[in-house]
């Protein structure tokens, strides 16, 4: 390619710019399907455990028996909160958001790490795994803390999902309830070259460390056109009201003029729109379907009904879909997360994706720099 920039080949935002090949996941609008390595993510939720998932993320293939006893050991034994890593953030104010907190967390981990600077496959493979056990206990404390709660320690008896709900809320959580969580992160682990797996791989391509790429990440994914967006969604129930006394056709009413009233104020409704699928996103009807099972188990019809109300408003308006932090939202309200928590369990689940396209970058490495087209002032001189 020419280095004198074309202005004609400018792409805002890199839409539809294929920038490098990879075999970790195949999103396929085409078909409405998502491949963790092969396999349709449908079929990983329905039947594996995230730890699973993680390591055939990594590694390529699901793990056989021992080596999944192995796996599941070394995360079980990363799982409790750093002392060190508790003081810093014990020290953040609670009026920072969460992710703020993540951020922190990811970069202290990084900071006090003694592989932080090997970037070779083993050393990598180790330090996402310290991350992934790690991050939960961070994400489950800090909601804990600001609820004016102590840290509950992990349980070594239980997977990473249920551990995960039993850190943050100190209950034994009901199998419906971790079932639901665990494929909201199997479903959020990977999905190839979004914004926040591409941040990590510009910080990667440098030949910087896995941390500074996982800790930039997080940054990307905070923002509501990416992440932020199932904190987002929840805000919207909230502003329209959950009236838990409501039938689920009442709800769906409301809903519907909501949407209609901010479509015609032209806003944008987080939750809804996708930069590659246009007709749908292929992980939502899997975890509209754990979202049913949930609103079933806790009785709460009128939930449905606000995000049917808004979800056929939008079909009918502008033809566009929910995306999957559209049912992760209300999801997670209704198993008691906190709204600023929601963004920080995405990340959680994300790091597997992350690390995985970290070790990708460096086995075939080349430093991301894209060219710009200026269009500032001509060239002027100091008088
Ligand atoms: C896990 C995830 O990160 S999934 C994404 C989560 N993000 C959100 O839910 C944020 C809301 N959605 C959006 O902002 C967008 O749909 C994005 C950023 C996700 C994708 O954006 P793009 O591919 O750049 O599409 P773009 O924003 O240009 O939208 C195309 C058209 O659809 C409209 N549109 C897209 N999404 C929405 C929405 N959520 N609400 C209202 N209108 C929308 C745009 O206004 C635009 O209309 P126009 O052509 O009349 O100007
Ligand atoms: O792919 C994207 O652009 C955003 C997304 O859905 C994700 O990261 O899960």
């Amino acid at each position: 390619m020419t280095q004198v920039p074309n202005t004609e080949e400018i792409k805002k935002g890199l839409a539809g710019v294929v920038v490098d090949y990879t075999a970790i996941s195949k999103v396929n609008p085409e078909t409405n399907s998502l491949l963790y390595r092969g396999y349709p993510v449908q079929e990983l939720a329905a039947r594996c455990s995230m730890e699973e998932v993680a390591y055939l993320l990594w590694n390529g293939e699901l793990p056989t028996q021992d080596q999944l006893a192995e796996f599941e050991a070394r995360e079980r034994s990363g799982r409790s909160l750093d002392p060190v890593l508790k003081q810093v953030v014990d020290a953040l104010p609670t009026t920072s958001h969460p992710m703020d907190v993540c951020r922190t967390a990811a970069s202290v981990h990084g900071a006090r790490n003694a592989l932080a600077a090997d970037s070779s496959r083993e050393a990598n493979l180790t330090k996402a795994l310290e991350l992934f056990a790690a991050m939960p206990a961070v994400v489950a404390y800090d909601q804990r803390r600001r609820r004016g709660q102590d840290l509950i320690e992990p349980r070594s008896d239980l997977g990473y999902a249920a551990n995960f709900l039993w850190m943050t809320f100190g209950e034994e959580p009901a199998p419906e309830v971790v079932r639901a969580f665990e494929v909201s992160m199997i479903l959020y682990a990977e999905h190839s070259f979004n914004a926040s797996t591409f941040t990590a791989r510009v910080v990667t391509s440098t030949l910087s460390d896995l941390h500074s790429a996982v800790t930039a990440a997080i940054g990307a994914l905070k923002g509501p056109l990416h992440g932020g967006a199932n904190e987002a969604v929840m805000e919207t129930f909230e502003e329209i009201g959950i009236r838990t006394d409501e039938s689920h056709e009442e709800a769906k009413t409301r809903a519907k003029a909501w949407m209609d009233a901010a479509l015609a104020a032209k806003k944008k409704v987080m939750g809804f729109g996708h930069r590659v699928y246009k007709h749908g996103d292929s992980r939502v009807p899997t975890m509209k379907a754990a979202l049913d099972d949930l609103i079933a188990f806790y009785g709460r019809p009128e939930v449905l009904g606000l995000y049917d109300g808004l979800e056929q408003s939008m079909d009918e308006a502008k033809g566009i879909k929910p995306n999957l932090d559209y049912p992760t939202g209300p999801a997670y309200h209704l198993m008691g997360f906190d709204i600023p928590t929601f963004t920080p369990l995405f990340v959680a689940s994300r790091i597997v994706g992350w690390t995985a396209h970290v070790m990708e970058q460096l086995e075939s490495n080349s430093l991301i720099r894209p060219l710009s087209a200026y269009n500032g002032p001509d060239e002027r001189h100091l008088d």
